[in-house]
């Protein structure tokens, strides 16, 4: 038997960081949504009792690396499965970009395994065990929108946004989540966004509201080491993008549009000073 999963890229629309916590991590708050640029996962069951990862991309790792070999791993341990698993990844979502690709392939991969094996995982379930993998498996897991507190791992679901055009734009450079968050310093930030302001923004469909209330602290320590990002934004800007921010850690920067009519021209623009520019929705 096969099963199939999509495995969609997030996007963070708010990202405030509170403070370092004894444990190492970040109390953040974010909000968080995904978009129709997706890794596809197939997953087979294999006679033997192993874990084999495949995947068109050459540049990610295939062995217990995986982020998807460690979902598979940490199922069959904690669900005593002795069954093999042939997992292939179409990966799509470029990688260490700031769109949690691995983290989605996790949480995919937890997703099609419960039905292969038909465990009967709550999704509640599911989200503690992709916990265990990363800080945004569990959002990766629900999907939809949702502001994600603690460290990335309580989430509270909330309406979609306004539906829109995201442009997002990956310049060529690979950002590490752990350097980020190591350099970021809680008190020496000047301003923070403002977490009820996107929420009203979002309730009332507001889409000029949410294009005005994007923020993102880790914005502080990436387009502060690599200026490129923050050229891009400028850039994005500057095309006519109506909001624009960085995801995640970086280095990817994603701009919402309203208007279609804009939107070829901001691709086009984009294109002449960045390969990996990409056209989506957001996953409604
Ligand atoms: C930047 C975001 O992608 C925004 O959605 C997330 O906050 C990071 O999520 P992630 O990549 O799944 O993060 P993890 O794999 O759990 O952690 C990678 C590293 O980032 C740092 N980290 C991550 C999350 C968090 N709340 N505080 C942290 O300080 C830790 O040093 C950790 O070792
Ligand atoms: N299935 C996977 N797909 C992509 N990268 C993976 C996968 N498994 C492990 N990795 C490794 O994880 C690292 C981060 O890749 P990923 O694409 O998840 O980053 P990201 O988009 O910045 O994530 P986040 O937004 O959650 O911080 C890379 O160094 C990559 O080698």
């Amino acid at each position: 038997m096969k099963v199939y999963e999509k495995a969609p890229a997030k996007i963070n629309l708010l990202l405030d960081v509170m403070r370092k916590r004894d444990d190492g991590f970040h109390e953040v708050e974010m909000i968080m949504t995904m978009v129709d640029l997706a890794d596809r996962l197939e997953m087979e069951e294999l006679p033997r009792d192993t874990i084999i990862i495949s995947s068109q991309a050459g540049y990610i790792p295939l062995d217990e690396k995986n982020l998807a070999f460690q979902a598979a791993k940490l199922i069959k341990d904690r669900y005593d499965v002795s069954r093999g698993v042939y997992i292939h990844l179409d990966k799509k979502i470029p990688v260490a970009a700031g769109l949690a690709g691995g983290s989605s392939d996790a949480a995919a991969a937890l997703r099609g395994l419960n039905r292969l094996w038909e465990l009967g995982i709550s999704e509640d379930e599911l989200c503690t065990l992709g916990a265990e993998l990363g800080s945004d498996v569990p959002f990766c897991v629900t999907g939809g929108t949702a502001i994600a507190r603690g460290r990335g791992e309580k989430l509270e679901p909330i309406g979609n946004p306004p539906q829109c055009w995201v442009v997002l734009a990956k310049p060529p450079i690979n950002v590490s989540t752990a350097d980020v968050y190591g350099k970021f310093r809680a008190s020496e930030l000047k301003h923070h966004p403002s977490t009820p302001a996107m929420l009203s923004a979002i309730e009332r469909g507001s889409f000029a509201d949410v294009c005005a209330n994007l923020g993102n602290v880790l914005e502080t320590v990436t387009l502060h080491a690599y200026p490129e990002v923050l050229q891009l934004k400028d850039i994005m800007y500057r095309l006519g993008a109506d909001g624009v921010l960085m995801s995640g850690s970086g280095p990817t920067v994603f701009g919402l549009v309203g208007k279609e009519a804009k939107v070829s021209r901001i691709y086009n623009g984009l294109r002449g000073f960045c390969k990996e520019v990409y056209v989506v929705r957001m996953l409604t």
